[in-house]
């Protein structure tokens, strides 16, 4: 077989040119055929099947129609439905058998046990709450207020996904919880029901409930959120920003109208030193993307939050698609009993995704391979990811000239501008939309139907995020990862997650080696160095590079006197609106009803420093 041909599927590359490349790649037994037969596939999608999909759509997801014996099996599965099926209307035995724990009580252990088996529902702590099956339950067992059930009706959600059968009991018995399930499966739903749940109605007593968001605009996004879910009833969310904080500044009497606060860690900590916002009568603390959040670069914000949240019954909830075993164990030492939740396998992707990943030879082949496919046409809307804003900025003056409506998103567009994109990239205005480690977290944008790493992610975690934009709520997504040979000593760990989770994957990859930790560790800190995305003359770069440069250095100086040096690098970090700001003196919040155990710090904790220190998963 034609190594050169499966490595470069997709991009037309000039073999001789690429000989050493070749050679970098080439194993030294031949090429076997790969071991994952579509069966594999077949059985993992029924599993992690979260959201009731037909056979035959799964098997439209996985694009295996031509595979035999699945054809023939999705065959049967249709004449049975058929046989099946009353003229009367009523549900047909097939859906009754398949269906049959979901709409019984689960009164025993064994009960208990088949259903968590058969939604992939792996619980870890002590007295764990059962799980519950259908949304009727919310009402029927645990007695949720009227206008909940009716929101969740009009939000058309027929089932709850197996994090919000499992995470919502959990949270409703008061326990503190480490969740982690796969991108898109409902996990804000999971925080926000059993939350409004306990909340039972507007106190004005201040905020009750607290949200924590790595990034402004998934703030947004839950805030529209619970906006949705508390029609008819007449709580205040807020939304902390640099206008609602300057309101409560001005107006303190406001603040106690509020019940539920989202922010991003930053400017909460700003609002606390400034004793704008109080926190003591917080009992729901969520920490959303929480690996995110208790990374060094945010730790020492969402350290200054929790000591701020002073009561003693306070709820600390910790969702994500990755933990880190490093983030695990920080959290299990400020967690109160805590119960582990996961869904499926750990830090892994989202089945629904078809996950390739494409040699390109040189920088230069990515664009080519772009260009190919936008040639050839492609399906919007389309997310590419890159690794810096400066190769955002780059790849786009490229990219303007190709006629697709095509725009870029990274933190130093102003906030109206980021919003303004995010609303046309979801109104389908925008086809196609490059973006940093900014957009790879959280966000929910329903249709998007590839993504592609023109930059070959940091670690496994960002890959697992940023493919993780496509293929939500159990519709399918395709995710294209190029590598050259730079990126060829980390290969082997995104194909382990393509083959967690299903994909196809050749022989040779699965014999590449792993990269070590410390090269890791490396990537992690600091990108590989790419050559600029530029197709125009030596002469105009050199020309441009010049100017550039003037600019940069009269910015820098500018920024020099405001950016905190820790956080210079943090892309992610300045999607807070505060980074870039002058820092705060740091006062901590005076907090006379702190109790011992509330007010450890995860800071003070030599653990903790360590486990940071050595984050292992990476
Ligand atoms: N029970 C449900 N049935 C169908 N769709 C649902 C259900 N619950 C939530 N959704 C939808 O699934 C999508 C993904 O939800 P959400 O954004 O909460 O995912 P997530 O697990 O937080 O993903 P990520 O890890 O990327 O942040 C949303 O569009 C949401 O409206």
């Amino acid at each position: 077989m034609d190594l050169f041909k499966v490595l470069g599927s997709g991009a037309k590359f000039n073999k001789k040119r690429f000989i050493e490349d070749i050679a970098l790649f080439e194993p030294s037994n031949k090429l076997r055929k790969t071991n994952d037969t579509s069966d594999t596939q077949m059985d993992i999608m029924q599993e992690i099947n979260f959201f009731h999909n037909s056979k035959s759509a799964i098997v439209e997801t996985l694009g295996v129609t031509k595979d035999k014996k699945i054809a023939k099996d999705v065959e049967k599965e249709q004449e049975e439905e058929n046989i099946n099926s009353h003229d009367d209307g009523s549900e047909n035995e097939y859906d009754q058998v398949e269906e049959e724990p979901l709409t019984k009580d689960l009164n025993s252990v064994n009960d208990v046990k088949l259903f968590r088996k058969r939604h992939r529902i792996h619980v870890y702590g002590t007295d764990v709450p059962n799980p519950f099956s259908s949304f009727d339950d919310l009402e029927s067992k645990y007695d949720f207020q009227q206008y909940i059930c009716k929101n969740l009706k009009n939000s058309a959600y027929e089932k709850p996904t197996p994090i919000q059968m499992q995470a919502i009991p959990i949270m409703i018995h008061g326990r503190d919880l480490m969740a982690m399930a796969p991108t898109g499966s409902g996990k804000t739903l999971a925080y926000i029901l059993p939350i409004l749940h306990d909340l039972k109605g507007p106190e004005k007593i201040g905020y009750r409930a607290l949200i924590i968001s790595p990034t402004r605009e998934l703030a947004q996004q839950i805030y529209r959120e619970f906006k949705k879910m508390t029609i008819g009833k007449k709580f205040k969310v807020c939304m902390l920003t640099k206008a609602t904080a300057a309101t409560q500044a001005q107006a303190p009497h406001l603040r106690e109208k509020f019940d539920i606060l989202i922010s991003t860690p930053l400017r909460l900590v700003h609002a606390i030193q400034q004793e704008i916002i109080e926190l003591k009568n917080v009992r729901h603390l969520i920490l959303d993307e929480a690996d995110k959040l208790l990374e060094l670069g945010f730790l020492e914000q969402t350290d200054e939050i929790f000591a701020a949240c002073s009561n003693i019954k306070l709820q600390k909830a910790l969702f994500s698609a990755t933990f880190p075993s490093s983030v695990e164990t920080l959290a299990n030492d400020f967690m109160k009993d805590p119960i582990r939740v996961v869904i499926g396998l750990k830090n892994a992707a989202t089945e629904t995704i078809k996950q390739k990943l494409l040699y390109v030879g040189q920088e230069e082949g990515k664009l080519i391979a772009v260009r190919q496919l936008i040639q050839e046409g492609f399906k919007p809307p389309v997310l590419i990811f890159v690794q810096s804003i400066e190769r955002a900025k780059e790849l786009f003056h490229e990219l303007i000239y190709d006629g697709i409506n095509v725009d870029v998103i990274h933190s130093e567009r102003t906030k109206a501008q980021r919003d303004s994109i995010i609303s046309n990239f979801r109104q389908g205005k925008i086809w196609v939309l490059i973006a940093t480690e900014l957009m790879a977290r959280g966000m929910d944008f329903k249709g998007v139907n590839l993504v592609i790493n023109y930059d070959f992610p940091q670690s496994v975690q960002s890959y697992i995020h940023r493919i993780g934009r496509t293929g939500r709520a159990g519709r399918s997504g395709e995710a294209v990862t190029y590598y050259t040979k730079d990126d060829a000593p980390y290969l082997k760990s995104i194909v382990n997650v393509m083959k967690e989770s299903g994909c196809e994957v050749p022989d040779w990859m699965l014999q590449l080696k792993n990269p070590s930790k410390e090269s890791k560790q490396r990537l992690r800190k600091k990108p590989i160095e790419r050559k600029t995305i530029d197709t125009r003359s030596t002469y105009d770069i050199k020309k441009m590079r010049r100017k550039k440069k003037i600019i940069e250095t009269s910015k820098r100086r500018k920024a020099h006197k405001l950016v905190p040096a820790s956080n210079k690098n943090e892309d992610i970090n300045k999607g807070d609106p505060l980074y870039g700001g002058k820092k705060e003196k740091k006062d901590k919040p005076k907090d006379d009803n702190k109790s011992k155990n509330e007010s450890k710090s995860l800071l003070s904790n030599k653990k903790v420093k360590q486990n940071n220190r050595n984050n292992k998963d990476y």
